[in-house]
This record gives structure tokens, sequence and C-alpha cells, in this order.
């Protein structure tokens, strides 16, 4: 694997909707035993991080406190006030998340959010002083230009054109065909399409942006990615042995 410029590779995972209350506690704890397992971690060369539900993320905060195990929310509302169902970027950095996914390819599908309204969220994400880890990807396959292509676009339209903010964000880059699916994208794909997005990006001086994959991700698939940040894990990291799995070839790479 060819490393991107970067400062560090992450490695998370977002339990989506998959789990219930008792589950997410039982699998976070053995979550944090992975994480406690590899002392290399506090070095911060690989940052973990994890996403649960909502109502998880109080005890979550508890049971990771001390660890280097990044907490994340799986979406945000863009402001305070009359938005019943909601919940603000205020609130989840006073819960001690520090990473916020927006614009997942599940909410731009099945909860119709728009560009507009994604965009509204990154900067109500980055004004509450969280880390928008922001979701994008191309719905259907196209020829790795061609995707880079779309996914510049919709971090273009995330950031409202104004590219400053873009550096403060992490990029999750999930195909939205590879979601859900029983293996990843390939590695010569993604390391084709994140590798021209950075010349797309560099323009702008972000081709140091971390970019993670996400689709199907599982252990093995990083040391074949060429210019990529990392991995965002789903299904593949239910099983928390695998999420150590990962970190151990995140942390191979980065000695
Ligand atoms: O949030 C994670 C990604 O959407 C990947 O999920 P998956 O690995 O289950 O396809």
């Amino acid at each position: 694997m060819k490393l991107p410029a970067t400062e560090a590779l992450f490695i998370g995972v977002s339990t989506k909707m998959y789990m219930g209350y008792a589950q997410s506690l039982e699998w976070l704890g053995q979550l944090v035993a992975e994480v406690d397992a590899r002392p290399a971690l506090v070095a911060g060369r690989v940052v973990p991080f994890v996403i649960p539900s909502f109502p998880v993320l109080p005890e979550a905060a508890r049971l990771l406190e001390g660890t280097p195990l990044v907490l994340g929310a799986q979406n945000c509302g863009w402001s305070d006030g009359p938005w019943t169902g909601e919940v603000s970027p205020s609130m989840l950095g006073e819960l001690g998340v520090g990473l916020v996914e927006i614009g997942h390819a599940e909410r731009r599908r099945y909860f119709a959010e728009d560009e507009s309204m994604i965009a509204l969220k990154v900067s109500a994400a980055v004004d509450a002083g969280l880390t928008p880890l922001l979701c994008v990807g191309e719905p259907e396959t196209l020829a790795p230009a061609a995707a880079a292509d779309t996914v510049y676009r919709q971090i273009k339209a995330a950031v409202s054109g104004d590219w400053s903010v873009a550096s403060g964000l992490v990029i999750a880059y999930e195909p939205v065909w590879a979601i859900g699916a029983a293996e990843p994208a390939s590695a010569g794909y993604v390391s084709q399409v994140v590798d021209a997005l950075r010349d797309s990006l560099a323009q702008h001086d972000l081709a140091r942006l971390p970019i993670i994959y996400g689709g199907s991700a599982k252990p093995g698939l990083l040391p074949q990615l060429n210019e990529v940040s990392g991995l965002f894990l789903g299904r593949f990291a239910h099983d928390a042995t695998n999420f150590g799995r990962v970190l151990d070839e995140a942390l191979a790479l980065t000695n």
C-alpha cells in the first residue's frame, strides 16, 4: 500500500441501526478491549472511531473515556430550535461526540437528504466544533475518473463552494453500490478514484485531506489500497475481532 500524504489513518465503524441498546453496549465493551490490547494506538498514527445509535452516546462516552477511540454520531440537525425529532450538533458536542456522519448514502436515499441540507449540516457541525465525516460516493458503477468527478462535486456542494471549510472534514468515500454488498469495491478501483480525487482537490491545496473508504470493507482490504487514509467499516466489524485485525493492518502500515 502506498500511504496518502495525510497525518494519520482513520479506522472506524458505524452500527447503523443493526444493534439494540444492550447489544450495543456489550459490543462497545468488546471494541474497547480490542483497542486497549493495542497500546500503539495511543501514539495517534491510527485514529479509531466508533459511531453507535444516538441513545447509546452518553453511556458510550463513559465507556470510551481514557481510550483513544473517538465517539461519533450517525447524523445531526442543522440548528437549535423547532426541529422535532432532530439532534443538534451542540448537544452532540455536550455528549462527548467528536465526529458526525453527514450525508450517508442511506440518509440521501431513504430520508431525502439533498445537497442543501447536507451543506447546512456540515456548516452547523463545524460551528459546534465537531468534525464532519462527510459521506460521498457515486450511485452507480462508473469509470474511476467519472466517479472521482461525482465525488468532487458532492464535496464542493457540501461546503457550499467554500473550500476552506473542506480542510476540516474527513471524507468517507463509499460507492453506493458497494454498501451492504458481499465484497467491497476492488482495491484497484478505489485507489484510482481516490487518486483522481486527490488530484482535483490539490487545486485547493487539499490533496492531503483524509479520505477513507467504506462499503463492505473487511480485514485484508486496507493493505491493498493506495492513497486511502483508512476504512469505514459496517457489518464486518460487528465481530469486534475484525476491527482489531484492521487496526493491526493500519498500525503495520504506519510503522
Ligand atoms: O457506515 C458504513 C458503511 O456504509 C459501510 O457499511 P457496510 O460495510 O455494512 O457495507
